[in-house]
């Protein structure tokens, strides 16, 4: 079974899909580690972001191995960056056969981003679409930064959510969006365990109507 997670940034797509893996026993992939990289690869070179030949011949030899350990890729900063590189086209071409073997390949598999039921495993068993008002979600993030011992403004992150959320979805390829087939979860009043059992609540009821 593949679960595919969407959502706008900071919305806990990334929480709620490692629980449900946990849960289900399924491997996890947090498909934004993957645009993280390509835009830390190019920045490392200092190569400007605007540079969409390099950011595609970046993609295409991207090393996958480690991304969940790295604690770099994290960052408010690559965020922004990522938004910018998987606006090009190529560089989804790129990442898109990994993504989709990912799936195919474990017995189950939870993934989550900003295309993955539309585009990436458009025939995924369930969809889940998952929200919440910016303003919460910039708290959430808020109060991540400041436990990492990071530098962080309330105003500014939400701005840049804001900013990152629009360009996510106004974008000509693979825009953010709910997959027809989704069922969106909206997290603002739910905390992260409110949000698992409610996520919970929708897979069961789709793996059990099939
Ligand atoms: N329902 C919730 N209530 C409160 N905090 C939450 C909830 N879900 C997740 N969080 C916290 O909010 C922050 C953002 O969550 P998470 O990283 O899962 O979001 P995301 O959608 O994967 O973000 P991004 O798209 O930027 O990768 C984390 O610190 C997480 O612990
Ligand atoms: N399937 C995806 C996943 C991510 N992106 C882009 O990467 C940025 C960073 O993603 P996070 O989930 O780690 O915050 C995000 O803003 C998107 O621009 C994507 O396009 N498709």
């Amino acid at each position: 079974m593949i679960i595919a997670i969407d959502g706008p940034a900071a919305s806990g797509k990334g929480t709620l899909g490692k629980r449900l893996a946990e849960h289900y026993g399924f491997a996890h992939l947090d498909t934004g580690l993957l645009y993280r990289a390509v835009a830390r690869v190019l920045m490392d070179r200092d190569i400007p972001l605007a540079d969409q030949a390099a950011a595609t011949e970046v993609a295409q030899n991207l090393d996958v191995s480690h991304l969940e350990d790295d604690s770099r890729l994290r960052g408010a900063a690559m965020g922004e960056a990522a938004s910018v590189v998987s606006a090009y086209q190529p560089v989804r071409d790129a990442l898109l056969a990994f993504q989709r073997q990912f799936g195919v390949k474990a017995s189950g598999a939870v993934l989550d981003g900003r295309d993955i039921g539309t585009v990436v495993c458009p025939d995924a068993e369930v969809k889940l679409f998952i929200t919440a008002a910016p303003e919460e979600r910039a708290r959430r993030r808020h109060r991540e930064l400041l436990s990492r011992g990071e530098q962080a403004e309330y105003e500014t992150i939400l701005v840049d959510i804001r900013r990152r959320d629009e360009r996510d979805m106004t974008r000509s390829t693979a825009p953010l969006k709910a997959a027809a087939d989704a069922v969106t979860l909206d997290t603002t009043h739910l905390d992260a365990d409110g949000a698992f059992r409610a996520a919970l609540a929708i897979v069961e009821r789709k793996r059990t109507s099939k």
